[in-house]
């Protein structure tokens, strides 16, 4: 596995939900790298964040979702290679980011210095404001007011006015309590703002303290940024300025130029403050600010080549994700009707979206269409071409949401619980489906489930999700035969495949945390039977089992008690291998 391709690397990823004025927290610092050609099933139970992880690299996050931290690198050859031509125009604004940055390089002698700076003004404005845990406190204290406010109003709005007048009257009179406290709260907060910058005006000997540190800090940095650049800074430089161009060049002329000044500018706050530019990572955070960073590879006197490193992660202009999302990365949902058009025709819907994403006639895309059906499994398609998504079955329609998913052939097929809404047998078609046309599209499967039996039947890899947390993550084989993490055992016991005669099936007792609010320690603590002290006080890093393997559980500490799993799953070995053949 490790000698394979990474095609997608998912980086700390944090992924949260504005909901009505509250914030949820779905996806909470996942790391995963998915290979090229794989086939890794996401399991957990509902709400896990299955989904919302998914959608976030497929660019089909609800409106009200963003991504509050990480980096979900893609790496796709063909829309990584980057050529722009080098004409007059391009050797100018070169040549003129190279003269700016040789010009700010100076900076980066005085970056101590300017950080210094930065501290003085900020324990300033610390002094003269309320410390973060006190504006903390007060944004917590009056967003709950408003949310009891919100919650009193919309209870009040379900009393029927003909039989609960009094609820509605004592409704009424919290709400204006509540209005009346929150005013009060906010009036004293402004006060005691108002006194904190008061005082420190009034304070003369620490400002005059402040004005004497800064006129010295100043004039160091002036002193420092008069230095002459090295010559392997303006080597740096050089390469620097033909990135620059190379990750504006996709953009039009306007949004070129902008987008240029704004990498100069980022370049120009990184060296103030020291930032490493010789350092790849550091490199493609400052580039993450504006725009990919096209890493420079090499030129001719006609064009410059480079690479980009897709951070999916940093999508800001919409017309990118039209390039990955259905093209290189499409997404099978479970009801297929969701996806297709109950009034357009199979064949025209599985035509318009081949010539949607590509250059040919309708009579070509036609014929295209045909042979995805084919090999879909659609017995005599040319009949079934002009028939509407009613005159399908469930199993047939889900087989046309594949053809029509495959017919960009996407790097990265997502399939979001294809199966579930299907019968048994259809369902094992299906998989099998899946897994045959994966030889020859040679796509990445990522399959999203909460029955781990469907994810012996498809999978290479699992990655076990808790509360937006991947709490194991191995090959299916390590999963399934020695799975580590106390929640695993949980899933796994609860398998009505694995379950002896006449003995009562398990079940996971307990509700998986609120997302509102922070976590402390390991989020299956409360439910889990062998949770030790540290569970509820620190959260568990990710242990590694072997090269493959590894689960977030202090289970795995070298100084944790021995447990034995529970007896259900003890030797498994069989019992699985006579339930799914693995
Ligand atoms: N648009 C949204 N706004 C607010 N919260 C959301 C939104 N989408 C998802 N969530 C929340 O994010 C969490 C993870 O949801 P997700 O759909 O990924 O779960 P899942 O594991 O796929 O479960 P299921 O199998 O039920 O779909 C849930 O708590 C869900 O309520």
């Amino acid at each position: 596995m490790e000698d394979r391709k990474v095609l997608l690397s998912v980086k700390d990823l944090i992924v949260k939900f504005h909901v009505r004025g509250r914030v949820l927290t779905a996806i909470r610092g996942v790391s995963l790298d998915i290979y090229e050609n794989e086939s890794i099933a996401i399991v957990g139970e509902s709400g896990s964040g299955k989904s919302v992880f998914t959608k976030t690299f497929a660019g089909m996050l609800d409106s009200n979702g963003f991504i509050d931290n990480g980096k979900i690198i893609f790496s796709d050859e063909e829309l990584s290679d980057t050529v722009v031509k080098l004409n007059d125009n391009a050797k100018k604004v070169i040549a003129e980011n190279k003269k700016k940055l040789d010009e700010y390089s100076r900076l980066e002698f005085g970056a101590d210095t300017y950080k210094a700076i930065l501290e003085l003004e900020s324990e300033k404005r610390r002094r003269a404001d309320l410390s973060k845990e006190e504006a903390e406190a007060y944004e917590k204290e009056l967003l709950e007011l408003k949310h009891e406010r919100t919650n009193t109003f919309n209870l009040k709005q379900t009393y029927d006015p003909s039989k609960e007048k009094d609820k509605i009257k004592e409704a009424g009179k919290k709400i204006s309590e509540l209005d009346t406290k929150i005013k009060a709260f906010e009036k004293e907060h402004e006060q005691k703002v108002k006194e904190r910058a008061n005082s420190l005006a009034h304070d003369t000997a620490y400002n005059q303290e402040f004005d004497r540190k800064m006129a010295e800090l100043k004039a160091k940095h002036a002193k420092e940024v008069s230095e002459a650049i090295s010559a392997e800074t303006e080597a740096r430089n050089e390469i620097l300025a033909k990135e620059v161009y190379l990750s504006v060049g996709r953009f039009g002329f306007r949004k070129r130029m902008k987008q240029n000044n704004a990498l100069l500018d980022a370049l120009k706050e990184a060296m103030k403050l020291g930032v490493d530019l010789s350092d790849e990572e550091q490199r493609n955070a400052v580039f993450d600010k504006v725009t990919f960073r096209v890493k420079y590879l090499d030129e001719n006197s006609e064009r410059l080549h480079g690479i980009c490193i897709l951070n999916l992660a940093n999508i800001r202009d919409g017309r990118d994700w039209s390039q990955i999302r259905g093209t290189k990365i499409a997404t099978v949902f479970q009801d297929p009707m969701t996806s297709l058009n109950p009034i357009i025709t199979i064949g025209k819907q599985i035509t318009s979206v081949i010539m949607k994403h590509q250059d040919c006639t309708e009579n070509e895309a036609r014929l295209r269409a045909l042979d995805l059906m084919d090999k879909v499994g659609i017995p005599n398609p040319e009949a079934r071409f002009d028939d509407y998504p009613f005159q399908y079955s469930g199993g047939m329609r889900q087989r046309i949401v594949i053809a029509i998913a495959l017919s960009c052939q996407p790097k990265i097929l997502i399939c979001d619980e294809p199966t579930t809404a299907l019968d048994v047998t259809i369902q094992a078609q299906i998989l099998k489906l899946l897994k045959d046309l994966q030889k020859e599209f040679n796509y990445t499967i990522v399959f999203i489930t909460h029955d781990l039996g469907v994810v012996a039947n498809i999978a290479d890899r699992v990655a076990v999700l808790y509360a937006g947390q991947i709490v194991e993550v191995g090959t299916v084989e390590e999963v399934f035969y020695d799975p580590r993490h106390p929640y695993t055992w949980a899933l796994l016991s609860s398998l009505p495949q694995l379950a002896e005669r006449n003995t009562t099936l398990y079940s996971i007792t307990g509700t998986p945390p609120s997302l509102y609010n922070s976590i402390v320690g390991d989020a299956f603590a409360p439910r889990n039977p062998y949770c030790m002290k540290i569970d509820t006080l620190e959260e568990p890093p990710m242990f590694k089992v072997t090269d493959t393997h590894y689960a977030k559980t202090w289970l795995l500490h070298p100084d944790a008690p021995k447990v034995e799993k529970p007896e259900g799953i003890q030797n498994i070995h069989e019992k699985l291998v006579k339930a799914f053949n693995i």
